[in-house]
């Protein structure tokens, strides 16, 4: 994380559950800032002067308050959500609770990771993007009145009256969805899609036809051609508007679904390479810096054969979200294979990407792994190559791939640099 970037803010009150102690260093390690409070005045003044992104309350309360008696109140200052850490409980008691303004229960004995991916899921929900849409429009005006309308619900928009800019726009601007006009000079909109559906890249974009075209034939024959769905022009904004988003919406979580790897959420093998592949044009077109690592769990068969394959995927997905973390949209994470991640650092010399692993590297070793009671530490090694002059992708990976060799046969626990 940027240390520019303010971190997500959690208020911890859990006294007397085993554990807590740990969630909070947990808690500051993974990126979230964590401050624990015993006594409700102390965290209602916080609640007001500083609002959290989440309110962790044990089933104890505070030292002079109840879980009763502080939720209601809780409830009329939270603005995120506010997680209850307690015992199993009936569905009365849930219902009982979720009336005083639970939102979530995590039950004890605390699992660490399972309650930080479940922060990171409520996190990522108020943190969306904006959606990015599309609109092709030979009529500057039609395209402007639709524009409008989706901009003043917070999109983002990009008009071109030309379809034949339109590869230009989806490659940079990246939309969630198309809205295509259907009669334009210079090509149809059902030929446009056609097009665009030959570039498998773009499969998972929505293209959905806004015409005045109300013969159903033709509207489905344009369907036919690679479009999505056919709106009318003109429909009412708030039409257009809740049309759009669920689409998005729906496209974005597909999106998730055919690129992430399900264990660490981060891209699949498949779609860091295209990651790769598309920053190798990139860099080599503007004449940027590329550098490229992959990392890779020391002994992790020794971790899987100690403490059982499940304690070895939780060590996965915990360097998993350090690495998503810690390249923050300055380049992108995928896990390559098993225990093994590539990162992709966009206009990044080596020497600089080179540092930053090794700093990733450092605050990995200092978290203490657990099965159990057992407490163990992990280390990763890690190559790094940087673009050369007509290199390709699975060079650039090879590279790297033979600067981890090199960082394991040095003794693991380090950096490697391509030096060919
Ligand atoms: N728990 C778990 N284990 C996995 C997964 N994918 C691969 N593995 C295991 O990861 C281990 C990788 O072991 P190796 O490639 O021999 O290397 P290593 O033990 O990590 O040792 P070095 O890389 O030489 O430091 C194998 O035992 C795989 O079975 C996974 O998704 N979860």
């Amino acid at each position: 994380m940027n240390s520019d970037q303010k971190k997500p803010i959690v208020y911890l009150s859990a006294q007397q559950i085993q554990g807590s102690a740990e969630l909070a260093k947990q808690l500051t390690f993974f990126g979230f800032e964590c401050r624990s409070y015993m006594k409700q005045s102390a965290l209602l003044v916080a609640m007001h002067t500083e609002p959290p992104f989440a309110v962790l309350l044990g089933e104890e309360g505070l030292e002079d308050c109840s879980a009763e008696q502080i939720l209601p109140r809780l409830q009329k200052l939270s603005r995120g959500p506010v997680l209850f850490l307690t015992s199993e409980l009936t569905v009365v008691e849930q219902i009982h609770y979720v009336k005083l303004g639970v939102t979530d229960f995590v039950y004890i004995p605390l699992d660490i990771q399972k309650l930080i991916d479940r922060l990171d899921v409520l996190l990522e929900k108020t943190q969306n993007t904006p959606y990015r849409v599309l609109i092709v429009d030979d009529s500057e005006a039609m395209g402007k009145a639709s524009g409008n309308i989706l901009q003043q619900a917070d999109m983002q928009v990009q008009q071109i009256k030309n379809p034949l800019d339109v590869f230009v726009s989806l490659e940079r601007f990246m939309p969630d969805i198309v809205l295509m006009d259907v009669y334009m000079p210079q090509c149809s909109g059902d030929e446009m899609a056609k097009v665009i559906r030959q570039q498998t890249q773009f499969d998972s974009v929505p293209i959905v036809f806004l015409s005045t075209e109300t013969n159903r034939n033709k509207q489905l024959m344009a369907r036919s051609m690679g479009g999505d769905d056919f709106w009318v022009k003109n429909m009412p904004a708030e039409e257009l508007v809740a049309s759009v988003a669920m689409t998005c919406a729906r496209y974005r979580s597909l999106r998730r679904w055919m690129s992430c790897d399900s264990l660490t959420a981060l891209l699949n093998h498949t779609h860091i390479i295209e990651w790769l592949e598309r920053e190798v044009k990139r860099s080599q077109k503007e004449a940027l810096s590329l550098s490229f690592a992959m990392v890779d769990i020391d002994h992790f068969k020794k971790i899987n054969d100690s403490y059982g394959h499940a304690v070895g995927d939780k060590v996965i997905k915990i360097l998993a979200r350090l690495l998503r973390q810690s390249i923050n949209g300055e380049g992108a994470v995928g896990r390559y294979g098993g225990e093994e991640f590539a990162v992709v650092f966009s206009e990044t010399s080596m020497i600089r990407a080179a540092q930053k692993i090794d700093h990733w590297r450092l605050r990995f070793t200092e978290l203490i792994q657990l099965s159990g009671d057992i407490q163990f530490p992990v280390t990763f090694s890690a190559g790094v190559a940087l673009l050369k002059n007509g290199m390709d992708a699975q060079q650039l990976i090879d590279a790297a791939d033979e600067a981890l060799y090199q960082a394991k046969h040095a003794g693991r626990n380090q950096v490697g640099l391509y030096q060919g």
